[in-house]
């Protein structure tokens, strides 16, 4: 491989009008911080064994989530021995040494720890969530049954009060009831996080977590009364055990259930909690999460795409002339730019929603329970619209990296693989953006009755007569007002169709579901407010339906978003140098900092496990067999 960097990556980066290093500062806050990550990254490149993996695609499933297991394992040890205790330490150091494989262990820190520490009483905190962090219990969140995902209400496995024994019972009396989906469960975990409909005194109080030991500590075999096993190879998580649990009156003591909210007390008595949707909490905080993931995969698939396009030279752009950077095309600009603003807008939208829930889930912590639906409205409509539109990104960072695009070694597919789960996973996107509209609509009825509403709905409230005063510059604020008038519009549409529905006689849930569609569009339109002139381009119909822009001002914004690309165009590879991402994170022969593609690919092809021999052992078994057959063959030989 040569040492060199590919003379067209080398001029993008000389002709950038800013630092992109500056930008990585900003990005990952500070100098310093940038230093340290480096560090940490280079200690993870200098290691044999970590470097020694092959990409998961080599391995068969037994295989993946054998590596998969092998490599976490050496994580944690490896943290022990460095000794770091920064939560930012760690994950830089987790996500150096195992780029693009999903943890067998990532539900265990992710929700079965944090829902320890969040749902149990002060006791039940103090006796396991030491167990979970030190690993001597490992465990996971069951929740998901075969017939039932979205409406946890109507969960099957049930969890019967036995005062007799002071046990649950649980127990999966239908084929729908048993556990299917959840992480880990299959191999990995000796405990879950079980979700079950509460029995007790012959009363059903709806759904609670239990604590429940689902293999033995000493030799891991299953607890007798259960059955488990994996679901099967998925389109991705492929180091990632899935699987499914069926409970046979399975026996767990009384104090197994998370009784920090809710309580079963010994004589059967259930104390209510001070609100049901508090069990959800582990839902809405990895929700939260799910929105940097989508940043992350989404900012990966456009390093590599905008990387790849400064160094891919085809057709000619002028008449006779040299062939053209494809960058240079004004169509792959306008596939890639707006992405790569995306990208910037999802980091900031990350980091916006993790300090909000921060502050509000403080509150619900010490029993201010005030904020709790606008944070669940806000969690499931950014997760839900950050990543559809990440998953859609991401597929056009791989078709416009060509026929190459399409092979594991460009590592967009990996990428796109892992993060389509999370448009299913944590609640399906449809249902969660239903989540927000129910809000918009409760709040803008609200707002319609001069009530006050919270800052990030106030604009549901405004003048929807006024019309844009977009001009030539395009100005923040007048984008800003077009967004909030196109969303607010949206929204009074979708709840004007829901109270004509109820007008006319129908029930409300009805009324409801037959304006779910326009619904669906104003959330988006809702969520769409992190956008500037693109998004305004992309979605005119929506803004132009009640005349909010004139002729003139359409004109401006499609000029502007020409203009746009050519602003970009000399800082596209500095923009994507900032996030600073190492080769060996990225994983990928298109997105390779130096740009030498092709040396990369035509290596990385030489390590297909196909090109082990000249002739392949099917050549023997069939092949040749089959040539044979027919060379005997009267009509084949007459015609030859
Ligand atoms: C760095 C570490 C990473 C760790 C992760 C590693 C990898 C992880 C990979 C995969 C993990 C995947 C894990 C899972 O998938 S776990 C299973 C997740 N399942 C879901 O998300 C199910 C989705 N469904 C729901 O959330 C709910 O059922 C619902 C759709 C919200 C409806 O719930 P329900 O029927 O109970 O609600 P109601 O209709 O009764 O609603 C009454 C009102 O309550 C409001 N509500 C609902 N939920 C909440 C909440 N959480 N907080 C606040 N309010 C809530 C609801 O909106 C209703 O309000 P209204 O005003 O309309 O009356
Ligand atoms: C990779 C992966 C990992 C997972 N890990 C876990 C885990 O660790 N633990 C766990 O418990 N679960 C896990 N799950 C399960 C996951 O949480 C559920 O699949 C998810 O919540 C969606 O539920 P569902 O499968 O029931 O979808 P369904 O609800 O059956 O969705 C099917 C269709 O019905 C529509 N629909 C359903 N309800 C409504 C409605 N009210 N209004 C309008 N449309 C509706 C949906 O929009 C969708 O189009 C995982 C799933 C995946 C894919």
């Amino acid at each position: 491989m040569s040492n060199e960097v590919n003379t067209d990556l080398l001029k993008e980066r000389s002709t950038a009008t800013f630092d992109a290093e500056r930008l990585t500062e900003f990005i990952y806050k500070g100098p310093e911080k940038v230093k340290r990550k480096r560090q940490i990254q280079n200690i993870v490149l200098q290691d044999k064994f970590l470097q020694s993996f092959k990409p998961t695609e080599f391995y068969d499933r037994d295989g993946q989530y054998n590596n998969a297991v092998r490599r976490q394992i050496y994580i944690m040890d490896r943290l022990e021995e460095l000794g770091f205790r920064s939560e930012t330490d760690r994950l830089n150091f987790r996500e150096a040494a195992a780029p693009v494989e999903l943890s067998p262990f990532g539900l265990h820190s992710g929700m079965f720890v944090p829902t320890l520490e969040r749902q149990g009483t002060p006791e039940q905190s103090r006796k396991w969530v030491p167990l979970g962090k030190s690993f001597k219990m490992i465990g996971t969140y069951a929740q998901t049954e075969l017939g039932h995902g979205t409406f946890i209400r109507g969960l099957e496995t049930t969890a019967t009060f036995d005062p007799e024994t002071q046990e649950f019972i649980l127990d999966s009396p239908t084929l729908s009831s048993i556990k299917y989906w959840p992480g880990n469960v299959a191999k990995t975990v000796n405990h879950c996080l079980v979700m079950a409909q509460l029995y007790t005194q012959g009363k059903c109080h709806g759904t609670h977590l239990f604590l429940v030991q689902v293999r033995s500590m000493e030799d891991h075999t299953i607890m007798p009364g259960l059955e488990i096993g994996d679901i099967g190879p998925k389109l991705g998580f492929d180091g990632v055990d899935n699987g499914f649990m069926k409970f046979n009156k399975y026996r767990i003591p009384r104090m197994n259930m998370l009784m920090r909210y809710a309580k079963v007390l010994e004589n059967g008595d259930y104390i209510k909690p001070k609100n049901a949707k508090l069990t959800y909490g582990a839902m809405v905080m990895v929700r939260v999460w799910i929105v940097m993931d989508a940043f992350k995969a989404l900012s990966r698939a456009t390093v590599i795409a905008v990387r790849y396009s400064a160094v891919r030279r085809q057709s000619e752009l002028r008449p006779g002339g040299e062939e053209a950077q494809v960058i240079d095309y004004q169509t792959q600009q306008y596939k890639l730019f707006p992405l790569l603003a995306t990208s910037y807008a999802f980091l900031l939208a990350a980091e916006g929603m993790s300090q909000i829930y921060a502050k509000i889930s403080s509150d619900i912590e010490r029993g201010n329970l005030e904020d709790m639906p606008q944070l669940h409205a806000l969690a499931c409509g950014l997760k839900a619209f950050c990543t559809w539109v990440g998953c859609e990104g991401i597929e056009v960072c791989r078709m416009s990296c060509g026929g190459h695009g399409y092979s594991h070694a460009s590592g967009i597919p990996k990428i796109y693989a892992n993060i389509v789960g999370a448009c299913t996973y944590e609640g399906e996107n449809t249902v969660m953006m239903l989540q927000t509209a129910r809000y918009l609509s409760k709040s803008y009825f609200r707002g319609q009755r001069g009530e006050s509403l919270p800052e990030l709905i106030q604009y549901l409230t405004i003048d929807l007569n006024v019309k844009s005063t977009l001009g030539e510059d395009c100005s923040f604020e007048s984008l800003v007002a077009a967004y909030s008038h196109r969303a607010a519009r949206m929204v009074a549409t979708a709840c004007k169709l829901q109270n004509a529905n109820k007008q006319k006689g129908m029930p409300s849930h009805d009324a409801w579901n037959k304006s779910t569609v326009p619904f669906i569009a104003a959330t988006k339109a809702h969520c769409h407010l992190l956008y500037a002139v693109y998004g305004i381009v992309e979605n005119m119909g929506e803004f132009m339906q009640d005349g909010y822009f004139n002729q003139d001002q359409i004109s401006i914004l499609n000029r502007k978003v020409l203009a746009l690309l050519e602003d970009i165009r000399p800082n596209a590879v500095a923009l994507v140098d900032a996030f600073d991402y190492p080769d060996h994170l990225l994983q990928s022969c298109l997105g390779r900092y130096d740009g030498q593609v092709y040396e990369a690919l035509y290596e990385n092809s030489k390590s297909s496990p196909l090109n082990n021999t000249d002739i392949h052992s099917s050549y023997y078994n069939y092949i040749r067999p089959m040539m044979q057959k027919r060379s005997k063959s009267k009509d084949i030989s007459a015609k030859l």
